[in-house]
């Protein structure tokens, strides 16, 4: 998300299609004249429609769609899609807009987008990526494999949208699936050949990626997150084990380091091949840590046919070597020769992946090194913090808040784990939305001191002041891990998006503070 709206990638070119054509294929009932009217995209939201839209109205938590029917004519919408009370509401807000009424406009999306963007005739390869952490960098390494293969490639993640070397800041982490539609119209255009969705849990709860199916999917692990959304870890991974259906995907990779992923393969209901980094598991794929530097991990990936191939990410932490693997084995399983890969990453020197806001290095060559990173789960700080201690002689100190409005059972965890794994915790502001941020630092406060009750500790309530204490407490040899804010460019309190990218904050204070960076 962003600090200013998010802006959309939309086929350029698009061919309009025939409304009346739309109501015949999909049995809608009209209202309305809807003759000559044609049809060039879609949109589930007032603001973004453009000329030549089909607005559709759902039924949020807050609203009914159908009622900015008439925001949505200003900007252009030529007819709007929704459930019968929607189609009332829309009659007293638009009375000129025509109105094609379904039982569930939500669960109608995804068909109705493909067929606007004739992307049922998509040649791209799709690859998706759920799990609970390392979604988006898988995303990311199939992107950047792609492109190291000289073809042409788009993905979608919490960070970007992205299609070659086009891209814009995402909204949701999944689109909605008028969005998701454009996007591979947009693709198709530029003739891309691979593209990564990075799918959330939400997204197939709520027919984000509806109307296509993926030709491989990855799950890369599940732990305690989005505990708000779904009422236990047994729901929550329901709504994941859905993309291994035939609906949603041909075949599958899945990492069973974990015992979900072991669960997954037996419930899969696609073919999928497996792959771990861990030694006393059984898998197709296997994943060898080599080496691990504050610049790069080198890995060695042994594949199912007795194939191998050694190479190395500019990331860090045992965890980009799994990512990594999964996005390699994502690639074979899509059609793509092992031996092609290998000579790339051979003649490049590794793989050039950049993955925005994750343990992302933003320090010099002096001084204390300094990662800001997305990790915003128990599990991801765990990883991150295993990751990093051996990077350095000195001291780790990790800075992190909580979202607010978000799954707050995680935060004592979060605080304990970052108390139990750092030397030194400063606990911060992250996005408190509506709640009280005091409130929201003493839960992270009270899992820290009952875990580690003499780990030093310093409570910081603004973030930038946060950073400069942190920075103030460390020296060469040292670590700041900074948790939460990753890509982002705003700090969300109360319902207003203030600017503030993490990543700027903390170059300009390790400047102020005499350091590089
Ligand atoms: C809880 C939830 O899923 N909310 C989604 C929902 O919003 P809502 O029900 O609150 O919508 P609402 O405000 O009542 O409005 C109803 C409808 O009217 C429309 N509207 C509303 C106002 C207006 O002026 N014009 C307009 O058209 C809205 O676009 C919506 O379609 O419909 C909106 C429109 O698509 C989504 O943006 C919104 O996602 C919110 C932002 C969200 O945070 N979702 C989370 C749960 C989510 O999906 N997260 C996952 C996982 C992240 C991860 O990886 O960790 C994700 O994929 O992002
Ligand atoms: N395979 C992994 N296992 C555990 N932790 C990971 C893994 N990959 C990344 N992480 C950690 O999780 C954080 C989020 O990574 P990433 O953005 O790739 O995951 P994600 O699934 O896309 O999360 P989100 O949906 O919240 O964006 C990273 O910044 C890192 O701290």
């Amino acid at each position: 998300m962003t600090g200013s709206p998010p802006s959309a990638l939309r086929p350029q070119h698009p061919s309009p299609r025939s409304l009346r054509g739309l109501a015949e294929a999909f049995g809608l009932e009209v209202r309305g004249e809807i003759a000559d009217l044609e049809v060039t995209g879609a949109a589930l939201a007032s603001g973004q429609v453009q000329g030549g839209d089909l607005y559709v109205g759902v039924p949020g938590r807050h609203a009914h769609g159908a009622d900015f029917a008439a925001a949505a004519a200003e900007n252009g919408a030529v007819a709007i899609l929704t459930d019968s009370d929607g189609a009332a509401r829309a009659a007293a807000a638009a009375p000129e807009l025509p109105v094609l009424v379904t039982p569930d406009a939500r669960a109608a999306l995804g068909a109705v987008a493909a067929w606007i963007h004739r992307t049922d005739e998509q040649s791209a390869t799709l690859y998706a990526v759920t799990g609970t952490n390392g979604k988006t960098s898988v995303v990311y390494l199939i992107y950047g494999l792609l492109r190291q293969l000289g073809l042409g490639a788009g993905l979608t993640s919490t960070a970007e949208r992205r299609i070659g070397d086009e891209a814009v800041t995402s909204g949701l982490t999944t689109p909605e699936a008028s969005e998701l539609h454009a996007l591979l119209a947009r693709a198709a255009e530029v003739d891309v050949r691979g593209f990564g969705v990075e799918v959330s849990a939400q997204a197939l709860t709520r027919h984000r990626v509806d109307g296509l199916v993926f030709d491989v999917a990855g799950f890369t692990n599940l732990t305690h997150d989005h505990l708000d959304d779904y009422s236990s870890m047994e729901e929550y991974y329901e709504a994941k084990r859905e993309l291994f259906t035939p609906e949603r995907a041909r075949r599958g990779v899945v990492t069973v380091d974990s015992e979900w992923g072991r669960r997954l393969v037996g419930e899969s209901r696609i073919p999928v091949t497996t792959l771990t980094t861990l030694p006393d598991v059984e898998a197709d794929w296997r994943v060898t840590v080599i080496d691990e530097t504050a610049a790069a991990t080198t890995f060695r990936v042994d594949a199912p046919d007795g194939r191998a191939l050694t190479t190395s990410v500019p990331l860090i932490g045992w965890y980009m070597a799994a990512n990594a693997a999964l996005a390699i084995a994502m690639l074979v399983e899509g059609g793509i020769d092992l031996d092609r890969i290998a000579q790339a990453v051979e003649r490049d020197d590794g793989i050039p992946a950049y993955i925005p806001g994750r343990v992302e290095r933003v320090s010099g060559d002096r001084g204390p090194l300094v990662f800001i990173d997305y990790g915003h789960t128990p599990d991801a700080f765990l990883q991150t913090l295993r990751a990093l201690r051996p990077l350095v002689p000195g001291r780790v100190i990790m800075l992190f808040g909580a979202d607010g409005d978000r799954d707050t059972t995680k935060r004592a965890e979060m605080g304990a784990i970052a108390a139990r794994g750092a030397d030194i915790v400063v606990v911060t502001d992250f996005h408190p939305r509506t709640e009280d941020p005091a409130a929201i630092r003493a839960q992270l406060i009270a899992g820290a001191r009952a875990a580690a009750p003499d780990r030093e500790l310093h409570e910081v309530p603004d973030p930038r002041e946060a950073l400069r204490r942190a920075i103030s407490l460390a020296g060469q040899g040292d670590v700041i891990l900074y948790a939460g804010p990753g890509h982002e460019d705003y700090h969300e309190v109360n319902g207003v998006k203030l600017p503030y990218s993490a990543r700027d904050d903390a170059r300009q204070a390790l400047r102020d503070a005499g350091w590089p960076a």
